[in-house]
């Protein structure tokens, strides 16, 4: 197996602990394991592009500079049809409240959102994922992965994070918050971009 990296460890610049854990579950297979922001006390860089791609390189070379390391950052959220693709970059801001993230608000506005876009609106929906893998010497690479699906009402289940329970993927008929934690992440955006990131890496 070629290894671009050197010992076994990927710094993975996020602070959402859903995404880290889905990521070392994906990796683990691999032999790889995860160090994440949080315990490098990484500070949360602000997300000021207005694409996936340009997010995430915010966030991988803000780590990689700072640590000397390369660094793996995520950049995701949901795209409906019927909202022009929207919340799209600005998912997680549809949760920010003065008190933290509410996961519940966002996807009732996307619910109410839906509705209001008119009864013969189209519930369809897709979760992107764009990783970036930041080098310290300023160079990356991007890798993509996108689910189809569905949203549906009310929400259902109990796993996951963020969206989940609002989320089925296309061809199924549960959410990914009703999903075995391995199920998700063999088809879910986020699988596919690390499944590529390996290709690329460690293939
Ligand atoms: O920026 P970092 O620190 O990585 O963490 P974050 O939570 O802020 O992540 P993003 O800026 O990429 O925002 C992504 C949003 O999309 C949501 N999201 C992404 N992937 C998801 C998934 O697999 N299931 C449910 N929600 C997801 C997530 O909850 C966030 O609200
Ligand atoms: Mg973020």
């Amino acid at each position: 197996m070629t290894r671009k990296f050197e010992g076994d460890r990927i710094l993975v610049a996020t602070h959402n602990k859903g995404k880290l854990l889905e990521i070392a579950d994906i990796l683990a297979p691999h032999g790889v394991t995860v160090v994440g922001a949080g315990e490098m006390k990484l500070p949360e860089p602000e997300e000021t592009e207005d694409t996936f791609v340009g997010n995430a390189r915010i966030k991988a070379h803000a780590a990689a500079k700072a640590t000397g390391l390369p660094a793996l950052a995520d950049d995701s959220g949901i795209t409906i049809d019927a909202l022009n693709g929207a919340p799209g970059v600005y998912t997680a801001d549809w949760a920010e409240t003065p008190d933290g993230r509410d996961f519940m608000m966002a996807m009732n506005r996307a619910n109410d959102e839906i509705k209001a876009a008119g009864p013969d609106a189209p519930r369809t929906a897709q979760f992107r994922c764009t990783l970036v893998l930041a080098w310290p010497d300023g160079h990356d690479e991007v890798f993509e992965g996108v689910m189809p699906g569905s949203l549906t009402w009310p929400i259902r289940g109990e796993g996951g994070f963020g969206y989940d329970p609002m989320f089925i993927p296309e061809g199924l008929d549960i959410t990914c918050a009703e999903m075995e934690k391995a199920e998700k992440n063999k088809i879910s955006h986020r699988g596919r971009a690390v499944t590529a990131f390996v290709a690329g890496c460690f293939g």
